[in-house]
């Protein structure tokens, strides 16, 4: 399979990369934050999260974000929706895309939403359903599609069947996460495989964390598969409140160097995106996890 001409990134670090972050961080730094992200190019930012604030305390200020970014013409703001009151705040908040979580392993739905994936499947329908009649786009997640925290090894054909299951109801695009980060580049390969007989290739996108060091070659794994989606997060902030010691996303700056050297348009500026990690790394007090924007530091 030849290499995609253009990848499609999907930011996640002003939601992914920051639900996990255990002290606060201003409505105003997480704008701040998502301003740069828009400026550096980015076409799709993960800008919040409609969640229970008792479970996900750091997405409380999502509607206030939404409030207060810039929309740029042709970005997409998305944000996480698990059931319908989730949603309807969205929508409220003036949020065009939401996205749907589930899982391929029955124990980390529990800790993550509370409930077995049949009822999280069951818990998207009004969603699905509210969206189309606000002409709202969903996009759809699966954790641990590479390995769960609780149960071990997930098979390839567990994730299938909940990829399936979400890409029917009507998510436009289902993004395969490997949660805790445990997946190789051969697992990948086959995951993909394995799930593209049910789900079509280009709507699939990959979402690595970084725990064992593999989401870079994973990236590329999933490029070979003729996967054109991915999710990362600057600076690789991150982790999963429900994945202990799982760490953050790979990070958006190290995947785009990889595009650039293999020719992939992105429409993303690797230096612009660098100072945008800079920027939150200076409010987290903490070096940036990219070894692209610390290289660069460096010089
Ligand atoms: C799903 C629920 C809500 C079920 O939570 P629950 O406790 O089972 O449900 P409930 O319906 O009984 O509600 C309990 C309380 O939450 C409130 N509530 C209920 N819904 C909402 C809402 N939407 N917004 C705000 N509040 C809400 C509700 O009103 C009630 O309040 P109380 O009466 O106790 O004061 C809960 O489990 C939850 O919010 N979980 C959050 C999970 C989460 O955000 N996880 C992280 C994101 S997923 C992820 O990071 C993985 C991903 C996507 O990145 C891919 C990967 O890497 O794998």
């Amino acid at each position: 399979m030849s290499l995609p001409s253009f990848v499609r990134l999907i930011e996640v670090g002003p939601r992914d990369g920051l639900q996990n972050e255990a002290q606060p961080i201003s409505v105003a730094d997480k704008v701040h934050l998502v301003d740069a992200l828009s400026a550096a190019g980015l076409g799709y930012i993960e800008a919040g999260s409609f969640v229970s604030p008792k479970w996900v305390p750091q997405m409380a200020g999502s509607a206030e974000v939404f409030a207060q970014i810039q929309r740029k013409p042709g970005v997409t703001y998305g944000a996480l929706a698990p059931n319908l009151r989730g949603f309807e705040d969205a929508l409220a908040a003036g949020v065009k895309e939401v996205a749907v979580f589930a899982a391929a392993s029955e124990a980390f739905s529990q800790r993550n939403i509370n409930c077995s994936i049949k009822e999280s499947l069951e818990r998207f329908a009004p969603i699905m359903e509210a969206a189309r009649q606000n002409g709202v786009s969903v996009r759809g997640y699966v954790s641990c599609v590479l390995g769960c925290p609780y149960e071990g090894a997930v098979k390839p054909e567990q994730v299938a069947w909940v990829a399936r299951e979400l890409y029917a109801m009507g998510c436009y695009e289902v993004s395969l996460g490997d949660t805790i980060g445990t997946g190789t580049a051969g697992a990948t390969r086959k995951m993909f495989e394995v799930v593209s007989a049910e789900v079509p290739r280009d709507k699939l996108a990959g979402h690595f964390h970084d725990t064992y060091g593999q989401a870079m070659a994973n990236v590329y794994a999933s490029l070979l598969e003729g996967i054109a989606v991915f999710d990362s997060s600057v600076a690789g902030l991150g982790g999963c409140p429900y994945a202990k010691g799982a760490s953050g996303n790979v990070a958006t700056e190290d995947v785009l160097y990889l595009l650039n050297g293999l020719g992939i348009e992105t429409g993303v500026d690797l230096d612009a995106l660098i100072g945008a990690g800079r920027q939150i790394c200076d409010v987290l007090g903490r070096p940036t996890g990219s070894r692209v924007a610390k290289a660069r530091a460096a010089q």
